[in-house]
């Protein structure tokens, strides 16, 4: 099962844990152990926080506090009669340690050391360790108490990886008897036991920031969990031998690696990507050891009498050693005998002592040549390991050969290539400096041309100066004139205006004078109408008493009409002659008018002659001058038409030779590059020859020099293996040796002890 980092405590303790801690209910041995890297979490899988709020546990509570709860829990469930034990050990620098025994009562703290305690073998493949303390509990609180206890006395120190890292592995131990009562009613005690193992971290020591000391504490450690990979490595690949007994750790585990024991194994590791190599080194651990096949059997259930018998011996045992050391009744025996006795139990403790400190110093050097064949075999893997590393490192020098081979004869196939290209370069080169030479040419001209264009640009700025001043000139003699006219003008203006001033007058007059001559000839008219209205009627009464008087006076009547005709006659005549007079006076003021009117007009004509003199004057100036301008505009028109043909004429020359130059010039700045590249190019050549040639030789080299460390290392780790195999056949021997001559001592010390002490055998553990 793999667990992400979201997991929770409790999922791990369901999936993983809870079945063996049922099994352990049901007899079975079983050991759940957490290893991984430092600061991966595997005390805080294995314990986290194990106190309880108030009766549940909290989230973060580890594996062990669960399983103890969950093991309460299925006892009481069943109403089972059961007992439980628990120890709790350190294992430290390869010494094992009661993180429950009783304090030291020591003075000062300095000398409160922690109690070493032996590990034996049982007889039966297993290890006993002897003088731990078994603490019977009731309650999970009891247990909390004492984990509180033991995980408080553990040896931890800081590391650049943990700020609080355990420095050793740590087993608590479980010991559970449950009581059956079968159908005879004969009663059998299950008996089953639980490890939970909490390893050091398998960390890489100079990454650990662990220093001096702890360095050496790193080893012992590493020392550990090296073999416990070696047994790991042996079980997977079925090897005949299993090195559990090359350290303390795999004594202990003996049965829950490959044994009879239920195993379940937590591997933790760090996302981190720094932690690669110590998460791929862990995990190939756990791949490996997930293939051990263990043989679970259940422990046989003893008989409560049975277990109870044994019980039992052993008390009387003890309490017969507490009798006689109370009251010191042990043997009595004569004086001499007694003195002998001592004497020869003197040399023969002497003897023991000379022998054990043989034994001790065989041991050490079993264990001398234990480290040195380990440090052999480390160095020999070690050595394996550099050189599958070096094979690899040729194998890469090989590829790497083999690409600058192909880089080289790449870069040869350019090099020809840029030669072409160099070649075809350099003719160019040359053509372009034939065309650079006429350009040359062509440049002096356009900068005779351009020196031309510059005075001809003088010589138009120049005529453009007097341009200017005859524009001034022009414009103040146009502004007198224009004053001029305009005086003139303003003249004229009055003149008209008095002159038709005056005509008004004479008009006004006339008018008036015509107006008195009208009215006057009206009333004469009006007279004369009167007179001649008087007349008609005169003559119509006259004609009246005529025609009354025609019968009777017709020819004093036509005296009468004779003497009135003759009346009408001079009255006609004088109205003829008034009428004439008025005709002569009205023909006289009409002549006189004309005679106004002709003086008005030939006045008027003079006026008019001289506005239109002066009109003349002034359209004649205007034309001048305006033809003036015509004459300039045309002349600078065709000055700065002629100067713009030159002047573009001459810009287009210049850029046409511009361009060209700018052309060479650029062509010529691309050949001075390409012979730069060409240089370069060539340079590189060399280098690239020359460095393949040095890496050819530096491969020779480090082909020869590898080839010759390789003889050297299969020549060491060939002596190494043959001196390794001659120490360990010798190390036999010697302890063949050792174990024959110990047995003849013991034999012999037993048949003196026999003969001496028949009744009262004590025993001698000699390990
Ligand atoms: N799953 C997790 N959730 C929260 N905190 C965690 C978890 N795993 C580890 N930690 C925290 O990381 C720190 C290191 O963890 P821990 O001491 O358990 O590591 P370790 O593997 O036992 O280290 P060492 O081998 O050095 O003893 C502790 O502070 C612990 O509380």
């Amino acid at each position: 099962q793999v667990f992400g980092p979201k997991a929770q405590q409790r999922a791990i303790f369901d999936h993983a844990v809870a079945p063996i801690v049922n099994d352990v209910l049901e007899g079975y041995n079983c050991t759940v152990f957490a290893f991984g890297q430092t600061g991966t979490g595997k005390t805080y899988t294995m314990e986290g926080e194990i106190r309880q709020k108030v009766g549940e546990l909290s989230a973060t509570a580890g594996v062990i506090p669960r399983a103890v709860r969950h093991i309460f829990d299925v006892l009481e469930a069943r109403k089972a009669d059961y007992s439980m034990k628990v120890t709790f050990l350190e294992l430290y620098n390869e010494d094992i340690t009661d993180l429950l025994a009783i304090e030291d009562q020591s003075r000062f703290p300095e000398d409160r050391q922690k109690r070493a305690i032996s590990l034996m073998e049982d007889g039966k493949g297993g290890a006993v360790i002897r003088g731990l303390e078994e603490i019977v509990v009731y309650s999970p609180s009891e247990i909390y108490s004492l984990l509180e206890l033991g995980s408080a006395r553990r040896r931890t120190a800081d590391t650049a990886l943990n700020k609080q890292s355990s420095r050793s592995h740590a087993v608590f131990s479980v010991y559970i008897h449950v009581k059956e009562t079968t159908a005879g009613n004969q009663e059998l005690m299950k008996c089953g036991r639980l490890n939970l193992v909490d390893l050091a971290g398998s960390e890489n020591i100079a990454r650990s920031g662990a220093r001096e000391g702890r360095a050496r504490e790193a080893g012992e450690m590493n020392k550990s969990l090296l073999t416990l990979g070696r047994v790991i490595t042996a079980l997977v690949e079925h090897s005949v031998h299993v090195p559990y007994r090359d350290s303390k750790l795999t004594r202990l585990l003996r049965e829950s690696l490959g044994g009879k024991a239920k195993t379940c194994i937590i591997a933790t590791v760090s996302p981190s990507i720094h932690c690669l190599e110590e998460t791929v080194v862990t995990l190939d651990y756990a791949y490996r050891a997930k293939s051990i096949r263990n043989k679970p059997e259940a422990n046989q259930k003893v008989c409560k009498s049975v277990m109870l018998k044994d019980l039992y011996q052993e008390m009387e045992k003890i309490k017969q050693d507490v009798k006689a050391a109370r009251e010191k009744n042990g043997i009595y025996i004569p004086q001499e005998r007694f003195i002998v006795e001592e004497a020869e139990k003197k040399i023969m403790r002497d003897k023991i002592e000379s022998l054990e400190l043989k034994l001790e110093s065989k041991r050490k050097e079993v264990d001398k040549f234990k480290g040195l064949y380990l440090a052999e075999q480390e160095h020999r893997l070690d050595l394996e390991s550099q050189n599958k590393e070096l094979k690899v490192n040729i194998e890469s020098c090989k590829k790497e050969f083999l690409d600058l081979e192909e880089a080289h004869s790449r870069v040869n196939i350019s090099l020809k290539e840029k030669d072409f290209v160099i070649s075809n370069l350099l003719r160019a080169e040359h053509s372009i400096v034939e065309r650079a030479k006429d350009m040359r040419g062509t440049l002096e001209n356009a900068s005779g041309d351009i020196s031309i264009l510059l005075n001809k640009l003088e010589r138009q700025s120049k005529n453009e100066a007097e341009n200017k001043g005859l524009l001034f000139d022009f414009q103040s003699q146009l502004d007198r004139s224009l004053e001029l006219l305009c005086n003139t003008v303003v003249g004229s203006v009055c003149e008209q205006r008095q002159f038709l001033e005056s005509m008004n007058e004479q008009n006004k007059i006339y008018f008036s004078a015509k107006s008195e001559s009208a009215n006057h000839l009206e009333r004469r008219i009006a007279k004369a109408k009167d007179l001649y209205a008087s007349g008609v009627e005169c003559l119509n009464e006259l004609a009246n008493t005529l025609h009354e008087r025609s019968i009777v006076h017709s020819e004093q009547m036509s005296l009468n009409i004779f003497s009135h005709a003759t009346a009408a006659a001079n009255f006609l005549a004088v109205m003829v002659s008034e009428a004439e007079q008025v005709l002569n006076d009205v023909l006289k003021s009409n002549s006189e008018l004309k005679e106004l009117l002709a003086i008005s007009a030939e006045q008027q004509e003079i006026g008019l002659k001289r506005s239109l003199e002066s009109a003349q004057f002034m359209s004649k100036t205007s034309t001048d001058f305006f033809e003036d301008i015509r004459v300039h505009v045309s002349r600078l028109i065709n000055l700065m038409e002629q100067s713009q043909i030159e002047s573009s004429s001459q810009l287009f020359k210049f850029e046409k030779d511009f361009k060209e130059l700018s052309i060479r010039e650029e062509q010529a700045a691309l050949d001075k590059i390409a012979g730069i590249l060409a240089g370069l190019t060539t340079k590189k050549s060399t280098m690239v020859s020359e460095c393949v040639a040095q890496l050819n030789g530096k491969c020779r080299e480090e082909q020869k020099h590898l080839k010759m460390q390789m003889s050297n290392l299969q020549h060491i780790s060939d002596s190494g293996i043959k001196e390794a195999a001659y120490y360990a056949a010798k190390v036999g021997s010697q302890f063949n040796e050792d174990k024959s001559s110990n047995a003849k001592i013991k034999d012999q010390m037993e048949d003196i002890l026999q003969q001496r002490y028949p009744s009262q055998l004590p025993t001698l553990n000699l390990v």
